[in-house]
């Protein structure tokens, strides 16, 4: 089990002053921004226009195209970049048919393949996820089908295919935005390795995480159930992830939809935040789960203030954060439709009941109930309500509800240590007795 989950402020700040993005802000004379009253919106529109040169929609005839760490790595030369990735200039795309990608990858050669994250081909694509076979799909999602690959010289990959219907709207939006998150880099945060287009095939490829979704394993359809001290690292993990999106740059990132199926499992039931900033995106797909107004999110989700003005900052992110403590612990959906009315919005139904002293209620049948994990789902539930405040100026920051899950982890271990020795006093001694052993 890892024990550290994220840089510390040194490094972040570090990173800050080190950041591409800062570099460019500088040479545009607005690194030093205060941008505490930055929609992200504000924040896009500027990035749009800093890398304009990079994306200029039918300026180039190309075919295909990759934005990824490769500009990352060289921010200064961005012009350059953006056509020494342009794969069609050394490539088989040259007389491939925009509309039938396998006719596209059967007149191919591969001589420009550059194996690698960020820079990679539309062959390299097709041939990791075996010509995008069902074998190989792994979910479904707003934004299209996702594939599992393996890039021929580098890591699993999770492949994101558009569906037809995200074609065109904000199309170079979205290229700057993922331009910015491909050089976001945390332990607990999915990697971007890219973006690809080939005629109408739009791709993201990103780190692929090998234990499902959270959801899944509240649901149980995925693992041995989680323990309260597993889901306590898991929001801890998140809230290490998002605080880091949120003090990223001057300019915040706010993830913008915080769910369940978002956070992403490893092997060892830690955590990796996926889809960052990919909210305005996905919202363009009519799925039902989906607000397809000017606010973006997912239903049950979605900040109160931010429906109701429109502003979005980083608190909209705490709230969906107190919306997934209550799902962690309840291992409810944050809508259940088919029970009772007073029951159907949990963190309503769930709150009520951490209110009227009856948490344990309200706690996951499949929890064990003992008094640590008692203890430790009353004070999450505590963090939850701040999260879930109305008005977001009462909402703590992510970095203080991470330091508030430090402090109730460390508790229920400590508890949990107690509960254990009291309970097993044999086994305790027997411990006692190996590590006096040892130390002898
Ligand atoms: N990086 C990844 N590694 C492994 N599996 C992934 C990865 N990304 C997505 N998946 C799988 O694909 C499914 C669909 O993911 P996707 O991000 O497209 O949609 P979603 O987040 O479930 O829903 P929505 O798009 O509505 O927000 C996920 O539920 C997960 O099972």
């Amino acid at each position: 089990m890892k024990k550290t989950t994220g840089p510390s402020l040194n490094q972040l700040n570090q990173r800050k002053r080190n950041s591409a993005f800062q570099d460019k802000g500088a040479r545009n004379g607005t690194g030093s921004h205060n941008v505490k009253n930055h929609t992200v919106l504000t924040y896009l529109k500027s990035a749009v226009r800093r890398c304009v040169g990079l994306f200029l929609p039918g300026k180039r005839k190309t075919s295909s195209k990759v934005v990824g760490n490769d500009e990352r790595k060289n921010t200064d030369k961005v012009r350059e970049l953006s056509s020494s990735t342009d794969l069609s200039s050394n490539n088989s795309n040259k007389g491939s048919s925009k509309s039938n990608f396998s006719h596209s990858y059967a007149s191919s050669s591969s001589s420009s393949n550059q194996i690698g994250p960020g820079n990679f081909s539309f062959e390299e694509i097709y041939r990791a996820t075996s010509k995008f076979s069902l074998d190989n799909k792994i979910g479904e999602g707003g934004f299209g089908t996702v594939y599992k690959g393996k890039l021929s010289n580098g890591p699993l990959v999770a492949v994101k295919r558009a569906k037809k219907d995200v074609q065109n709207k904000h199309l170079s939006e979205f290229k700057n935005e993922i331009y910015t998150l491909s050089k976001v880099e945390h332990l607990n945060l999915v990697r971007l390795y890219g973006y690809l287009e080939h005629g109408e095939e739009k791709i993201i490829v990103v780190e692929y995480v090998n234990n499902g979704t959270l959801r899944e394993h509240l649901d149980g359809t995925r693992g041995q159930g989680l323990e309260i001290g597993e889901r306590l690292d898991i929001a801890i993990d998140v809230a290490h992830a998002v605080t880091y999106l949120h003090m990223y740059t001057d300019h915040p990132i706010i993830h913008r939809d915080i769910k369940a199926s978002n956070i992403l499992i490893t092997d060892n039931l830690r955590a990796k935040v996926a889809d960052f900033g990919f909210a305005r995106l996905a919202a363009i797909d009519p799925s039902k789960t989906h607000i397809s107004t000017q606010v973006k999110g997912t239903a049950g989700y979605v900040d109160p203030d931010y429906m109701r003005t429109h502003h979005l900052t980083e608190k909209s992110d705490v709230y969906s954060f107190g919306v997934l403590l209550v799902e962690m612990i309840t291992g409810r959906h944050p809508v259940e439709p088919q029970r009772q009315l007073n029951e159907r919005v949990t963190i309503r139904w769930a709150m009520q009941m951490w209110k009227q002293g009856e948490a344990v209620v309200a706690m996951d049948p499949r929890l064990r109930r003992n008094p640590a994990s008692n203890k430790a789902i009353e004070k999450i539930f505590r963090l939850a309500y701040q999260c879930l405040a109305p008005m977001r100026k009462s909402r703590p920051s992510m970095k203080n509800c991470a330091e508030v899950l430090w402090g109730i982890r460390k508790d229920f271990r400590d508890k949990a240590l107690t509960h254990h020795s009291s309970n097993f006093p044999e086994r305790n001694a027997r411990n006692n007795k190996h590590k006096t052993l040892v130390s002898a």
